[in-house]
Order: C-alpha cells, then structure tokens, then sequence
C-alpha cells in the first residue's frame, strides 16, 4: 500500500491552487442520469471518489468522455442499467447519490446498502422516507435498496435531522416529479446549493437553496448544460491549517471564501493575519505558535465536521488547551489515537476531545484510518520533528487531488513511497 513520508520542520509558503469540491462533482455526476442530453462539468477534481462514480455510471450505460483539462462531458442517453453494485458502493458511500435520480428517471433502482464506515454508523434511514413520501415502493433486501415507482408525486418531506446526501437525493429525485415538493430541514451546504445550481442550469426548477427550505416545481424533462464545479472548501481549509499550523504564509487561489466563514474565524482566534479576496484567502502566521481552539462541528453555517481532524491536529501543537466536540459523527475521532503517537496530548471524553498543547511533537509511523484523519496526520507531519509516515494513504487520494505534489510546491518535505 502506498505511504507518504514527510520530513517536519518547514513553514509553509506560497500560493496553491485550490481543486473542485469532492462533496458538489459526486451528486452533480450522479444529476446527470436525470437528463436526456449530454451534460459536461468543468472543474473536475482528479480524485479516487470521481473515478469511482465514472465507474458507477459507465456501468449503468451512461458514456463518459474526459479531455485534457479534466472536463467530463457525461451522455446519460443510453443508461439502461439501474443497479448500483456492493463492490463499488462499499468504496465510496456517495454512491448512493445515484438512488433519488435512478428512481425519478428509470422508475426503478438497486442500490447497495453502503453500511458504516470509520467515522459511523451512518444509516440512510431519511433517504428512503425521502423517495418513499415522494411516492416509490421501497425495500431493503439482501443488503439492496430496491426501490420501485411510476412517476414520483410531489409532497412535503420534513427532515428529522440535516442529512446533506439524503437532502441532495430528495432533491433530485423531485426535479422530475409531478407538483410540487417542500423540503424542510434540507442540508444548507454550499455543495447543494451547487447541486440545486447545475440542476437550474438543466432545466429544473428549485428554490430556497442554501436555506432550510426547498420548494421544487417538477418539470417533465431535464436537458443538458455546461457547469463548472464550485471550489473545494475543505481542500481550501486543509492548506490554511497546513500553514497555521507550521507557522508559515499561504495564498489559497480559486477559492470561495464566503463558504469558510466558520473556519477563518477559527483561525483567526488561533492567531492568524487573515487577508481575503473575491477568490482567494491568505493566512498569514509570521512564524508563531498557535493559540488552542475550543469548536463545536454542526451542520453549515456552522463548523464542518470535515475539518474536525485538521484542527485537532492544529491544537495538538498549540499554546494552551483547545476542547473539540464532535456531534455530526458518532466515532470520529480516530486520527486522536495516532496524532498521541507522535507525542500529542490528547483525552477523549465521549464526543469530545480535550487537547493540551505540547511544543514539539515527534515523527513516527502512521495509520490513516479515514480521509480527513489523513489529512489530520499529514499536517501533524509537517510540524513533526523527523520522519512521519503515513500508511494507508489510499484514504486521501479520495479527496485530495495530488495532496503532495501541492504541498511540496509550498516548501514541505514530502513524498510519496509507492506500494
Ligand atoms: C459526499 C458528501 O457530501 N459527504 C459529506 C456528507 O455526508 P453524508 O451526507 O453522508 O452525511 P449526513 O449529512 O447525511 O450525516 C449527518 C448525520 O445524519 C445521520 N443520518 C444521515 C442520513 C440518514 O438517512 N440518517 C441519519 O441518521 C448520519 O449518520 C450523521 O450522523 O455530509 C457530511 C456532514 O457534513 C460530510 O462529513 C461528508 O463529507
Ligand atoms: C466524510 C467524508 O466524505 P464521504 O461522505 O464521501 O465519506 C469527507 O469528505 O470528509
């Protein structure tokens, strides 16, 4: 298995290139089954979770072309197949994103349950309430969602908690129903806001995105459109740690830093000089220590969950004591145990991880557990004195595209050992 290798000590320094977000191109991919002309996304992340869904959708029929700048034009008209296998749901739980848009174009879908993973049980309990008041014959069998239906009815569906997925799959599944849905409780991620974005540009019509209420009027076809994916913001929030946390200056370009309020005045309160553009940011540490963060992570506005492990990793070397309390997952605080291997002191209480500050932290091996947990690891790395390897990084390349070709062009130490 591949590992990466990363010699601490360096600040970071310099301008990178911000990637599409992971969290908008895998259901923008999946929307494009719902229309009957080709579709071409621009701003492709080159990530393992991408390729995944290309496989996804091929085997359903649908015919995928990619050119040199990493733009998929994505032909849904011959998709014949509505099975969504266990071997590739079991990979990447996005897959199920392809459940609400297979029911609503095809009338039928076979969707492996995707299970638990690292960070949780994580049902999908609320997608199926979802297509099932939307009017479809849902059931679970053989480790299969089987959902069947004529064409789906809108209704209103209140969420009985914020599910960002299970918001974009209800989503899309009543683009193409009959009347009218109301969402409430819907997800307010800037990733729906691109989903519901790029299904507008195809004809849909959706308002309230970005709010907690959806109102959808179904339309009877979808056509096609040219749509460019909106920036990564985790991906953007990972470097302004990277260069928070090694005391360094970093430019993120490309970005949209409305979508980082939470994460920048975080920063902010660990002592960072913040600059801000229409579509850059610039973190600034001028060679201190951090100061520790208390954060809670909560659904958007709030702090995101998927920068929880970049900032426990950021407390670890900072001055005084940050508390962390997780309450989107139930389990994921796993970079915790590893990230005390390389000397961080931290104690876990529940969903609650209570972190002092040391000065230094050591190199050592490491075990990533999950895609941000990576990412935790890899940042620890860097303040790190010696060689911290990190095994397992198959976890990263599922969102991060060429994590270490763009930290080195930032100054950092850091290879990749091949398997
Ligand atoms: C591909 C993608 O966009 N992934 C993101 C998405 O995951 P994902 O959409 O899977 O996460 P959800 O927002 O659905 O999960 C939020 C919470 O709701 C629970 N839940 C969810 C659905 C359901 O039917 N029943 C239920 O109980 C989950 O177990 C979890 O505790 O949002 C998460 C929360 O911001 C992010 O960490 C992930 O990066
Ligand atoms: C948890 C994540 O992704 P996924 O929902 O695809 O597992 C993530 O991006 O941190």
């Amino acid at each position: 298995m591949a590992k990466i290798v990363i010699n601490g000590g360096q600040p970071l320094n310099g301008e990178v290139i911000v990637s599409g977000a992971k969290n908008a191109v895998l259901p923008i991919l999946a929307a494009c089954l719902l229309a009957d002309e080709p579709v071409t996304i621009g701003n492709v992340p080159h990530l393992h979770d991408v390729t995944t869904t290309m496989e996804l959708l091929g085997q359903m029929g649908v015919e995928l072309v990619v050119d040199e700048r990493m733009r998929i034009k994505v032909d849904p008209r011959a998709a014949r197949h509505y099975f969504a296998p266990y071997d590739l749901v079991k990979t990447m739980r996005a897959s199920i994103l392809v459940l609400g848009p297979l029911v609503a174009r095809f009338g039928a879908a076979d969707v492996s349950l995707p299970g638990g993973c690292a960070i949780g049980s994580r049902p999908v309990d609320l997608h199926i309430k979802g297509l099932q008041a939307l009017g479809a014959d849902v059931t679970v069998e053989n480790g299969y969602i089987r959902a069947r239906a004529k064409r789906l009815r809108g209704t209103r569906i209140n969420l009985d908690l914020v599910t960002v997925t299970g918001t974009e799959n209800i989503m899309m599944a009543a683009v193409l129903a009959q009347g009218t849905t109301i969402i409430e409780n819907a997800a307010q991620e800037p990733e729906v806001i691109d989903l519901a974005n790029c299904l507008n540009a195809m004809g849909a019509q959706i308002e309230g995105a970005g709010t907690a209420t959806l109102v959808i009027e179904g339309v009877e076809r979808l056509h096609g459109t040219d749509y460019d994916v909106l920036p990564d913001r985790i991906e953007t929030g990972t470097f302004l740690v990277g260069a928070a946390i090694t005391g360094g200056r970093v430019t993120t370009k490309r970005v949209r830093p409305k979508t980082l309020d939470a994460v920048l005045s975080k920063l902010a309160e660990a002592g960072a000089d913040i600059n801000v553009g229409e579509d850059w940011i610039e973190l600034d540490m001028g060679g201190r220590r951090p100061k520790a963060v208390n954060l809670t992570t909560a659904p958007y506005p709030a702090f995101p969950t998927d920068m929880q492990a970049q900032f426990t990793a950021l407390n670890c070397i900072a001055e005084g004591v940050g508390v962390i309390t997780e309450t989107v997952f139930e389990n994921r605080f796993m970079h915790a145990h590893e990230l005390q291997r390389l000397g961080a002191d931290i104690r876990l209480e529940g969903n609650t991880a209570i972190i002092k500050g040391v000065p230094q932290m050591t190199g050592a091996p490491l075990m990533a557990t999950d895609l941000r947990a990576s990412a935790s690891l890899v940042l620890a790395g860097l303040v790190a004195q010696g060689d911290t390897t990190v095994d397992r990084v198959y976890h990263i390349d599922r969102g991060y595209e060429n994590i270490e070709e763009k930290l080195g062009s930032l100054g950092a130490h850091i290879r990749r050992l091949p398997s």
